[in-house]
This record gives C-alpha cells, sequence and structure tokens, in this order.
C-alpha cells in the first residue's frame, strides 16, 4: 500500500498466534487420540497395545506434526461426548461419517467404502441370503452398543430377538460358538473374521444392507487452525502414497 506523502506505515510484528488446541499439542508435543480400540482392523487394542490401519494412519500424521501419540479408552456409547469433553483431540478407530456427526464436529476425508453386512454361521450361509431373512422371530442378534450397528438393528431388526453385549470384539467368537446367529457388522470387520475363523460366513458382501458410505477421523471443529494441519496431514499422507499402502495393508 503506498502511503500519502507524511503518513507513517504501520508494520505488526506480532506472531501469528495459533489456536488453543494446536498450541496445547505442538507444546506438549502430545496428540490425545480417543479410541474404543474394538473394531478390527481399524484399530484394536490388546494387552495394552494398539494396531490396525486407523492406528498406522494416525501415528503417521503424528509424526508428520512432530508430536507422539497418548492413546485415551472410550467407547462407542461416549465417543461423542467424549471429544466434546476433550478428552482427546482426535478420535479413530472405524468411525461411521454421517449427518449426525458432522452436524457437531468436524471428520476428516472418507476412506475405506463399506456398507452394512452380517456375520453369521458359515453353517447358515444359505439362510441368510435376502434383508428380511434377518428380521424373523427365530433370528438372534447380538449387538454391541452406541454405534451405527446398533442404529441397524433396532431400526431393521424389531422382530427378532436383541441381545447387547458390550465387548464388541467378542462377538464373533459368540456367533461362532452358536450363542447368538447374526452379528451386525461392516465389510471390512467381517471380512476379517470371516477370513480368520472358517466358522464364520460374511452375508450381504455382494449386496450390502445399507447405501455405501466412508469412515472418517473425527475431531472437534474449535480451533480452525487445528483443523487445518489436521486436513494438511492427512492430505500429505495421501500425495505419498501412505494412506494407498495402509489400505493394501490392514484392508484385504
Ligand atoms: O458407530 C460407528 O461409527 C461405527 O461404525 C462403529 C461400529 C458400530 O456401528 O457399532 C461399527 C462396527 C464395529 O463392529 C463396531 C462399531
Amino acid at each position: 500500500m503506498l502511503c500519502a506523502a507524511g503518513a507513517v506505515a504501520v508494520f505488526s510484528s506480532a506472531p501469528v498466534q495459533a489456536g488453543p488446541r494446536l498450541d496445547s499439542i505442538m507444546q506438549a508435543k502430545v496428540l490425545r487420540v480417543g479410541t474404543p480400540g474394538d473394531y478390527r482392523p481399524f484399530a484394536m487394542k490388546a494387552d495394552g497395545k494398539y494396531a490396525g490401519h486407523d492406528i498406522d494412519v494416525i501415528e503417521a500424521m503424528a509424526k508428520e506434526m512432530g508430536v507422539k501419540v497418548q492413546y485415551v479408552d472410550t467407547t462407542w456409547p461416549k465417543l461423542m461426548s467424549d471429544l466434546q469433553e476433550n478428552k482427546f483431540d482426535v478420535a479413530v478407530g472405524g468411525i461411521t461419517r454421517n449427518v449426525a456427526r458432522i452436524s457437531k464436529v468436524q471428520m476428516l476425508p472418507g476412506y475405506a467404502p463399506f456398507g452394512k453386512v452380517a456375520l453369521v454361521r458359515a453353517a447358515d450361509k444359505d439362510k441368510f441370503t435376502t434383508p428380511e431373512a434377518l428380521n424373523q422371530a427365530s433370528v438372534r442378534v447380538i449387538k454391541n452398543p452406541g454405534g451405527t450397528n446398533e442404529a441397524y438393528v433396532l431400526q431393521n431388526m424389531q422382530t427378532a430377538q436383541i441381545a447387547t453385549h458390550d465387548k464388541n470384539a467378542e462377538i464373533p467368537a459368540l456367533i461362532a460358538e452358536g450363542k447368538g446367529d447374526v452379528m451386525i457388522t461392516e465389510t471390512y470387520e467381517a471380512l476379517h473374521y470371516s477370513k480368520a475363523d472358517p466358522r464364520l460366513h460374511a452375508a450381504y458382501l455382494d449386496k450390502p444392507l445399507t447405501p455405501v458410505n466412508q469412515l472418517g477421523f473425527m475431531l472437534p471443529a474449535d480451533d480452525a487452525d487445528y483443523s487445518r494441519v489436521m486436513q494438511f496431514t492427512w492430505d500429505v499422507l495421501a500425495l505419498r502414497g501412505v494412506l494407498q499402502q495402509e489400505s493394501q495393508k490392514w484392508l484385504k
């Protein structure tokens, strides 16, 4: 800008302040990552250790930001409230992107397209070929609480016998052992368990029960600087092929 004769140009030397969340992450050099840690192959906690697609990706994002990951336990019923109560800076572990969530918080770009499917015993393979076959009084469905599996069951399987089991990662074995007949889940979890246990079959893979959707990491939308950094680190991992490598490694 040109100054009129005699006017003094004023230059500001004040540093650009990062938002409070980004500031505290960068100062502590710690990114707090919440996960239920019960959804294979995205995030699984076993013997105090975390593994899975989302774990590798968030570790790579943290490395790009120059910070360490600190994991925080959460559950599907408390995922949103824990995030809003600032118990962690980002949630991962197989979280569906949907309008209800994106109305309240931010979600990073989608990955791992999936639909709802069903995990059933291999012996029952021919019983479960139409959506109607799931909603029968003879069918015993075991659901985990708090997520979109539960929402699907409550909306679409009202005639079936419904039981709730808090530990999601135990449900496939309960189905295999005949303690229930159906677990409603998503494409990659059904694929994972049906490959790991020959007693199990992933039904509806070719014609999922719901339209295709994607998963995404969930962040509070309270600091625009933090949001931009998270979006940038995601984009840079995409550019370098890291996201593609992680998909190939975990989502088979
Ligand atoms: O709520 C979600 O976003 C999920 O995708 C999580 C959810 C669920 O729907 O309960 C999906 C599959 C797993 O079996 C466990 C959790």
